[in-house]
């Protein structure tokens, strides 16, 4: 079991895609960047302010860490995208998702996910960078695509797993991360503190037919 600190439901949905049983806490954090702050630094920077907070959380809810059979953790995550070393979070208007969007078409940018995992004597991250090519767009398309509501909680203004795939001409790297969660670090991370996936549920049950 692990505790995950965030709101998204693409990270709910990937998590549940691999078998990983959760509790949701919250872990609110401020997400403004540093002046200066690159990509990178600034990604890593947010899902381990947001493990941190989660942790908090839970030490507050102090039977949560008592009863737990394991020792708990608290896997976190933040995407932003990269375009000309400037990081697009989330839009703050359909102005801004409109010139967000336009900014992109026709030219490749980069999509970057931290993820964090805090248990009670380690904190591990893994970075997943992925370069996504939106072919050219035309105003009255973007605009549409905001009408639909799609844009306002995405960083970059779209989402690859939705109507905004209609954009998207190339991907390289993960598609997982993309939309939020890369799913072969985050599995990897959470090997790393114990927690089963479904597939290692899948492994013993292979291993029992061996038998
Ligand atoms: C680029 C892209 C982003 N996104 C989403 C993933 C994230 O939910 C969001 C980026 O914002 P984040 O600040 O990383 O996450 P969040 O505020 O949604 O959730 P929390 O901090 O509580 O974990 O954009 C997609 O769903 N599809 C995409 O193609």
């Amino acid at each position: 079991m692990i505790y995950l600190a965030s709101q998204s439901p693409r990270r709910k949905e990937l998590l549940k895609q691999i078998g990983v049983k959760y509790v949701v806490i919250s872990a609110a954090i401020d997400e403004s960047p540093y002046a200066g702050e690159v990509g990178e630094a600034y990604v890593l920077r947010m899902a381990k302010e947001k493990a941190d907070a989660g942790w908090h959380t839970l030490q507050a809810k102090a039977n949560a860490v008592v009863n737990s059979a394991n020792s708990p953790c608290v896997l976190a995550a933040d995407t932003s995208v990269i375009v000309d070393g400037c990081i697009m979070g989330k839009p703050k208007s359909t102005a801004d998702a409109q010139a967000m969007l336009m900014r992109l078409a026709n030219r490749t940018h980069q999509v970057i996910t931290a993820v964090a995992v805090q248990s009670s004597n380690q904190l591990e991250t893994r970075l997943s960078i992925s370069n996504v090519t939106f072919r050219a767009l035309t105003e009255a398309e973007v605009q549409a695509y905001i009408e639909s509501g799609e844009p306002l909680d995405k960083a970059g203004a779209y989402a690859i797993q939705g109507l905004g795939a209609v954009f998207v001409q190339h991907l390289a790297g993960s598609y997982s991360g993309v939309m939020g969660l890369p799913l072969a670090e985050t599995a990897e991370l959470l090997q790393l503190m114990g927690v089963p996936t479904g597939l290692s549920s899948w492994r013993k049950q292979l291993e029992r037919a061996d038998e």
